[in-house]
C-alpha cells in the first residue's frame, strides 16, 4: 500500500513539472494578451483571486485591462478573464457545449454531492436539466409559497423572543440568516427540516456537517486544482484508498462529512420515494421530480443515483448563495434607512390590501419597490463573484469591441487553444459602466424603475446594443443558458418573502462602533471590518416594530 502511495506522490512530482513546461515554456495563444503581472511563479494570480480580500481586485482589473484580460493560473498556465458581453454570449450559450464546466469542479462536485446537476456534464446535463427545469417553474414557487412564508413567520416570532424589548438590540443576524436559508432548501426543496427552529435534525447531524463542510472546502480552494490529476489516474476506491493514506486531518474531516452527509441523503430519498409511491401529494421539488420522472417515457429518466445527487446539490447551490444575498440587502437596508421605510411602507399596504394575509406568489412577485431592490442588490453585489470554464476543443472567442494586444495591435478574436482555462467575472460585468451607466458602482433600486412606477425587466443594453446574457434581466449574476441557475426564481421568491416578513416585524440599523465589510469565499460573506479571516457575522441593531407601524 505504502509503495502505491510512494508511486503516486512521484506521478504528483512529474505531472507538477508537466504543468510547469506547458506554462512556461509552451507558448500559449495569450502571450501577447495584456493583463496584470503574476504575484506568484507557483499561484499566478489566483491567491488573490481566491482570497477573502479578492472583491477589490475583480471590481477593478476590468477597469484596468479591458473586457477581456490575461492572468495566470497554477505553474504559469494563462487564463483569459472576461466581461466582454459578445464573448460571453459565446461562452455561456452560443458555444456551451465547448466552454464547460472545469474539471476540478466537476469531479469535486461529484465526489461530495453525487451524481446531480452541479457533477454532470454535456448530454448528462441536458437529460438532467429537461426534466428539472419544469420542476423550478412558476407554477411550481406558487405551491411553495406557503412554505417561505410559514418558515419566515417562524424566524421572526423566534427573533422577536430574543429582542424582547422596544429598544434597539445588537443581534448578529448572521446566524439567523444561515437558518432560514438552510430551512427553505430543506423543506421546499426535499421536505426535511433541519431543525433550525426547534425539533430535531432527526438525529443526521445534517447541519452540522453542511456548516462544516462549508468551512472545510473553502481552506482547500488552491489544492483542489489538483483533484483532475487524482480523479485521472485510479478508480474512486483506489482513490478511497489514498485518501486514507494522506497525512491530511483536513481531507480526512472532509471525507467523513461527505459521508455522513450521503447517508442522510440516502434516507431522505428513500422516505420520498416512499411516500411518492403510496401516492401522497407532496410538493417540495424532490417529490415533485420524483413523480415527474415516473411519468417521462424510458429515455429520459433520471436513475436513482441521479435523482439522489440533486438533494446535496440544492442544499449547496441554493443555501449559502441565498444566505450571502439575504445579508447584503439587510446591511444595505440599515445602510440606507429611507429605502428601509419606503419598502416597509410597500410590503405593508400590500398586506391590508390583502386583508392581513400573505400574499400570493405573483402578488408578492410584482412589488415593484421590493423587485427593484432584489434586482439591485443582486446586480451590485452578486453572490458568485466569478466562475471558472475549460475550453473542450480549439476555438476563437469573438469580442465586441477590439481590445489591445502588447504590442499595441487590435485583436477582435482571441483564439483559445484546447484545456484553456476562461474566467467569467460575473461581479465586475454586472459593474460595467458602458453597460449600467457611470453609476454602476452606485446601489440606485430606482434604475430598475419606469416613470410609471412599474419594474424594467428587460435586458439592459450599452450604446451599441449588446447586453449580457444574463438570464436575470441581463445581469450575470444567476449566469445565462444552460447551465443558469435552475433555483433562480427560487431564490427571487425566497429574497421577497424573507425580506418582507422581516420588514413588517422589524427595523434595523447599523451597529454602534463596528463597521461591517465583505469578505470573498465561495460566495460573499458579511464579516467586521479588518477580519478577513474572521468568522461571517452580521451585527445589526435590531428593533421590534408593531404589525401596522409604518
Ligand atoms: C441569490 C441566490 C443564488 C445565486 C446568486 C445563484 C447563482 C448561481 C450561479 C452563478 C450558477 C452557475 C454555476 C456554474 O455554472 O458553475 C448557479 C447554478 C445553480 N444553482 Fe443557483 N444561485 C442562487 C440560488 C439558488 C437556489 C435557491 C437554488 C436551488 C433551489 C439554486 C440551484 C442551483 C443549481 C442546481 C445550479 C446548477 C445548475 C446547472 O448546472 O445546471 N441556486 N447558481
Amino acid at each position: 500500500m505504502l509503495h502505491a502511495f510512494t508511486l503516486v506522490v512521484e506521478a504528483a512530482v512529474l505531472y507538477c513539472v508537466w504543468l510547469f513546461i506547458r506554462g512556461y515554456v509552451i507558448p500559449s495563444t495569450l502571450r501577447n494578451i495584456p493583463g496584470p503581472k503574476r504575484a506568484s511563479l507557483l499561484t499566478g494570480n489566483l491567491s488573490i483571486m481566491f482570497s477573502p480580500q479578492g472583491i477589490p481586485w475583480h471590481l477593478s482589473m476590468s477597469r484596468v485591462f479591458g473586457k477581456a484580460f490575461k492572468i495566470n493560473g497554477w505553474f504559469g498556465d494563462e487564463q483569459l478573464y472576461v466581461t466582454d458581453p459578445l464573448a460571453l454570449h459565446h461562452i455561456v450559450i452560443k458555444d456551451q457545449h465547448i466552454y464547460e464546466e472545469t474539471s476540478m469542479f466537476i469531479h469535486g462536485n461529484r465526489m461530495s454531492f453525487g451524481h446531480g446537476l452541479l457533477g454532470a456534464l454535456g448530454d448528462t446535463h441536458r437529460k438532467q436539466r429537461k426534466i428539472l427545469n419544469p420542476v423550478f417553474s412558476n407554477a411550481q414557487m406558487r405551491n411553495l409559497a406557503p412554505i417561505f412564508y410559514s418558515l419566515s413567520q417562524q424566524l421572526c416570532d423566534r427573533l422577536e423572543r430574543t429582542i424582547d424589548t422596544l429598544e434597539f438590540t445588537e443581534v448578529n443576524m448572521r446566524p439567523w440568516l444561515s437558518k432560514i436559508s438552510l430551512e427553505i432548501i430543506g423543506e421546499a426543496g426535499f421536505g426535511y427540516s433541519f431543525g433550525s427552529f426547534g425539533g430535531a435534525d432527526r438525529g443526521n447531524n445534517y447541519r452540522a456537517h453542511v456548516k462544516d463542510y462549508g468551512r472545510v472546502i473553502a481552506s482547500l480552494a488552491l489544492p483542489r486544482f489538483f483533484l483532475p490529476f487524482f480523479t485521472a489516474i485510479g478508480s474512486p476506491g483506489f482513490l478511497r484508498m489514498l485518501l486514507n493514506l494522506t497525512p491530511s486531518r483536513r481531507l480526512h474531516k472532509l471525507r467523513d462529512i461527505v459521508d455522513a452527509m450521503d447517508k442522510t441523503c440516502v434516507g431522505i430519498y428513500e422516505d420520498r420515494k416512499k411516500e411518492v409511491g403510496d401516492g401522497e401529494d407532496r410538493q417540495d421539488i424532490i417529490s415533485v421530480l420524483l413523480r415527474a420522472n415516473q411519468a417521462a417515457e424510458a429515455k429520459d429518466r433520471l436513475s436513482d443515483e441521479e435523482l439522489r445527487g440533486q438533494i446535496n446539490t440544492l442544499v449547496f447551490a441554493g443555501s449559502d448563495t441565498t444566505l450571502s444575498a439575504l445579508s447584503r440587502v439587510l446591511h444595505l437596508l440599515a445602510l440606507h434607512p429611507d429605502v428601509q421605510s419606503k419598502l416597509r411602507a410597500e410590503v405593508v399596504q400590500a398586506r391590508r390590501d390583502n386583508a392581513g394575509d400573505d400574499l400570493d406568489y405573483d402578488v408578492i412577485a410584482g412589488l415593484p419597490y421590493l423587485d427593484a431592490i432584489t434586482r439591485e442588490t443582486l446586480r451590485l453585489h452578486s453572490p458568485v463573484t466569478f466562475l471558472s470554464r475549460t475550453t473542450r476543443a480549439d476555438i476563437s472567442l469573438p469580442l465586441s469591441k477590439p481590445i489591445l494586444s502588447t504590442s499595441g495591435h487590435p485583436i477582435s478574436a482571441v483564439p483559445l487553444k484546447n484545456n484553456t482555462n476562461v474566467i467569467i467575472g460575473i461581479a465586475a460585468a454586472n459593474r460595467d459602466k458602458d453597460m449600467w451607466g457611470e453609476d454602476a458602482d452606485e446601489w440606485k433600486p430606482e434604475r430598475w424603475l419606469n416613470e410609471d412606477g412599474s419594474v424594467r425587466v428587460t435586458a439592459t443594453k450599452d450604446a451599441d446594443g449588446e447586453r449580457f446574457p444574463g438570464v436575470y434581466s441581463g445581469m450575470m449574476t444567476f449566469l445565462g443558458g444552460s447551465r443558469a441557475c435552475i433555483g433562480f426564481k427560487f431564490s427571487q421568491l425566497e429574497f421577497k418573502v424573507v425580506v418582507s416578513m422581516l420588514l413588517e416585524r422589524f427595523e434595523f440599523q447599523l451597529p454602534v462602533g463596528k463597521e461591517i465589510g465583505w469578505r470573498n469565499s465561495v460566495v460573499t460573506a458579511p464579516i467586521l471590518k479588518g477580519e478577513f479571516d474572521g468568522a461571517a457575522q452580521l451585527p445589526l441593531m435590531v428593533r421590534f416594530i408593531k404589525r401596522d407601524g409604518i
